[in-house]
């Protein structure tokens, strides 16, 4: 973690965002009023465990209602505090301004080591942390709508669902009130993979962004590229498994609680999350080297860097030592400002949080709004464009007899055509589009102005603008 004498995280956010608005031309006043946490409510609450009662501490921060609903995972961990949820809740008003997810900023978070209660016990706590943020509308399909973050996922999201259902039985939009929930409660397909995906399609655009390739002083490909992952997690995992299998890229680094495993050959990462599941860590695995100072990874030689577990991991005490050309920020604020400057002088190019996890927010979007439509996407189309493919497919059938050995219909073809109707594929394509579109807007204001050196300032100014304009049309 940041050594003492860093700024704390939402500190760090704050430095970040007042070196964009230093090169931007805001109104007085309104630069302060886009900074600053709307509000912070702390709750505290008892659930009978174990013949006792507990007290449980939770957060639920308002960033910005400029646009609302107000958006915003919940986080389960230990470390939970006031400062890292506002800090997480501003983050989140940034990234939903830049991918145009039309949210506020909002964040929550309990303290609690999840890893020390049996799945009953979690419901209850859950369910009543639930209870309190809804009794006020913290949760709430047009005011406050929840996602999954660290040490919860679509379990606790289904709770917290049912939770306010039950709360407000004749909300006919009930199920909107949360996000990345199971498909059978109302979720939405690829939503699990969603922010994994999205650091995939981050990476990809990048590489499509020749200037930018040639300021990380990078060539080629994601094929055989070198990747250290921190954090196999949901965004972790997703991310490295994506960029194995699809992309060629060589996991060489993986760093978890207990340590960090590396083989210059590759992971097989699939395997190695199978045996996180199974022994509760990366020691043992097979074939790997085994270093039991995980964050010593962060230092080894690779070709992109994808922190994706925690905040403050890449800080004034290591940044000197990171050797990697080019870092994602698949967590959210894993590199302080104090690094992030260091790491800016040494030519270090960092894909910023608000941008590389946004996949997750974007597919979240998609799901509130299949919530409100009560309706599958595509299903109303699917018919409809089968019959159209079909046409396409007869007519070619037609041209491959017609050719004889001449040409030939690739065997694939109509799998691959028919396939573009469900849910899954609209998703993924609306993700793809998202990132891609995110980032050459980033991209634009990086290279076209020679006073903004890096991609997170250039992400903080396109993000802020549009928060800016949305004060200016509607009034404060
Ligand atoms: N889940 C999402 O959709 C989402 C969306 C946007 C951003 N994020 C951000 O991504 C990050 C990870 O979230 P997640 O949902 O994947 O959480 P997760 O709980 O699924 O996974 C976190 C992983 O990090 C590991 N970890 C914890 N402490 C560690 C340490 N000290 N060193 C190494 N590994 C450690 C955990 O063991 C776990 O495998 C967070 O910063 C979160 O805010 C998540």
């Amino acid at each position: 973690m940041s050594p003492r004498n860093e700024p704390s995280f939402r500190e760090s956010v704050d430095l970040m965002f007042n070196r964009a608005v230093a090169l931007m031309d805001l109104p007085p006043g309104l630069e302060e009023k886009i900074r600053v946490c709307n509000a912070t409510y702390t709750v505290r609450f008892g659930v009978r465990l174990r013949g006792q009662i507990q007290t449980f501490v939770g957060y639920r921060s308002v960033h910005s209602e400029h646009m609302e609903p107000v958006k915003g995972g919940i986080r389960y961990a230990p470390s939970v505090n006031q400062d890292e949820v506002e800090a997480l809740a501003a983050l989140m008003t940034y990234k939903c301004a830049l991918v145009e997810a039309p949210f506020g900023g909002s964040k929550g978070g309990l303290c609690i080591d999840p890893r020390q209660y049996d799945e009953h016990e979690l419901e209850q706590i859950t369910r009543r942390f639930a209870y309190e943020l809804a009794k006020r509308d913290l949760i709430h399909p047009s005011q406050n709508v929840p996602a999954p973050d660290m040490g919860t996922g679509e379990r606790e999201m289904a709770w917290i669902a049912d939770q306010y259902m039950r709360m407000n039985t004749t909300d006919i939009n009930g199920r909107a009130c949360v996000t990345g929930k199971p498909i059978n409660a109302g979720g939405i397909q690829g939503r699990t993979e969603a922010t994994g995906r999205g650091v995939q399609y981050a990476l990809r655009e990048f590489f499509r962004d020749t200037r930018g390739m040639e300021k990380a002083g990078m060539t080629g490909s994601l094929d055989g590229k070198r990747v250290i992952v921190q954090g196999l997690g949901n965004v972790g995992f997703h991310a490295a498994k994506f960029l194995a299998e699809e992309d060629g890229s060589k996991i060489i680094g993986i760093i978890e609680r207990d340590g960090g495993i590396y083989s210059a050959d590759g992971l097989d990462v699939e395997g190695v999350r199978n045996w996180i599941v199974k022994h509760g860590g990366v020691t043992g695995f097979p074939d790997a080297t085994h270093v039991e100072d995980g964050a010593v990874l962060l230092e080894e030689e690779c070709d992109i860097l994808i922190p994706a577990a925690l905040e403050g991991v890449i800080n004034l005490g290591n940044a000197e030592r990171i050797k990697a050309p080019l870092i994602i920020e698949a967590a959210n604020g894993p590199v302080t400002a104090g690094a992030d400057e260091v790491l800016r002088k040494k030519g270090c190019i960092i894909i910023p949080d608000m941008y590389a996890n946004a996949g997750g927010v974007t597919v979240s979007y998609f799901e509130w709004v299949k919530n409100l439509s009560h309706i599958r996407f595509g299903r109303m189309q699917r018919r409809q464009e089968e019959a159209r493919h079909q046409l396409v497919i007869d007519e070619l059938q037609r041209l491959d007899d017609y050719l004889g050995d001449k040409w030939s219909m690739s065997p694939d073809f109509k799998d691959k055509y028919l396939r573009g109707a469900g849910e899954l594929e609209l998703v993924r394509s609306g993700l793809d589009d998202t990132m891609r579109i995110a980032y050459q807007s980033m991209r634009d204001v990086w290279h076209d102005r020679a006073d903004i050196e890096d991609l997170r300032t250039a992400a903080y100014i396109v993000s802020i603008e549009k928060v800016a304009a949305s004060y200016r049309a509607k009034g404060l």
